[in-house]
């Protein structure tokens, strides 16, 4: 017989419960920092008593946090947020039920727009392109590899001038970019360009660098006429969301040779990359892990666990989300 699931507040009387959100197929494997202060309660392995009463939810990575998951527990306050997305928790719902979320902060900002610009690089110096080529033997056959295309002076079109963009432009002035963003507004502090919209971004870009969040105003924000308009030579890289570009038509304007190139993080139906882009080799195709450094999951710890520190003694949280 098995033993009885134990009832965690018998056993933590004192600390104060965390629900573990997730869905079957993520593990959350940075609790032990929580332990000695929290009472983590997963609800997928342990008795249910505990989620009357627990007032934070930590959600894990991108497990959707909908009216669904806020009836099933009412007394929840607090959403803590894992990913530097939150396009998978439903801001508007938890608003009107007054639940604060909390966002990773800048854990992540970094690795991202490092990411970004090594996606570029990729592929405008065909990097892995030019790695694969080496492996299967066809440096002595073939001889000289083409030529890839220069970094420095490119015109780069950030779309969403955020923490993220804000790092990507950055590190792209350094390599001698011009830089010009979209963004929900124009920022006064910023000295770059402003386009009104993506398509006028992406007609005076020679590269398109995608970072914004995801929402219904940004859903395939990269279509069919911004792809037109940054046009053969133009290179996409994105960082954000895979809807955020109209997959279909990116496929059929790289497999058309109406684009120079790709470096896709992320894709519209992860894990499930659409086949036609395996053959291309001016894309670079990564799963989804521009956040992912041992050091970002270390900023991500000290910025969950402050924000439930806050929480349960009454402080200010250390990164808010605005719900609307
Ligand atoms: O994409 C990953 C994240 O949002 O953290």
């Amino acid at each position: 017989m098995s033993p009885p699931i134990p009832k965690p507040e018998e056993e933590h009387p004192s600390l104060p419960t965390v629900l573990i959100h997730r869905l079957p197929s993520f593990r959350y494997t940075l609790t032990s920092h929580l332990e000695p202060h929290f009472h983590l309660v997963d609800p997928l392995t342990t008795a249910a008593a505990a989620t009357d009463s627990a007032r934070a939810l930590l959600c894990v990575g991108p497990t959707p946090v909908n009216e669904g998951t806020l009836n099933l527990y009412p007394s929840v306050r607090l959403v803590v947020g894992t990913s530097a997305g939150l396009d998978h928790v439903d801001l508007a719902a938890c608003a009107r039920r007054g639940v604060a979320v909390t966002s990773a902060a800048n854990a992540f900002t970094e690795d991202v727009a490092d990411f970004a610009v090594a996606l570029l690089i990729d592929v405008l110096r065909r990097v892995s392109a030019g790695d694969r080529f080496v492996r299967r033997g066809l440096w002595p056959v073939q001889g000289d590899y083409p030529l890839g295309f220069k970094l420095g002076g490119k015109r780069v079109g950030i779309l969403g001038l955020g923490n993220i963009g804000s790092e990507v432009a950055k590190r792209l002035v350094a390599f001698g970019c011009s830089v010009a963003y979209n963004s929900r507004s124009k920022k006064p502090s910023v000295p770059f360009p402003y386009y009104e919209n993506a398509h006028d971004l992406a007609a005076n870009s020679d590269a398109l660098v995608v970072c914004c969040a995801l929402n219904d105003q940004t859903r395939h924000v990269v279509n069919k006429d911004v792809m037109t308009a940054l046009g053969k030579e133009g290179v996409i890289v994105n960082v954000g969301r895979g809807a955020l570009i109209d997959e279909e038509e990116l496929v059929r304007f790289l497999v058309a040779g109406e684009l120079r190139g790709a470096g896709l993080d992320v894709f519209e139906n992860e894990p499930n990359v659409p086949k036609q882009l395996f053959e291309l080799d001016n894309v670079v195709l990564s799963p989804h892990k521009a956040v992912l450094t041992p050091e970002s999951f270390r900023a991500l710890q000290d910025v969950v666990f402050a924000n439930l520190e806050a929480f349960f003694s009454n402080k200010p949280l250390v990164s808010p989300v605005e719900c609307h």
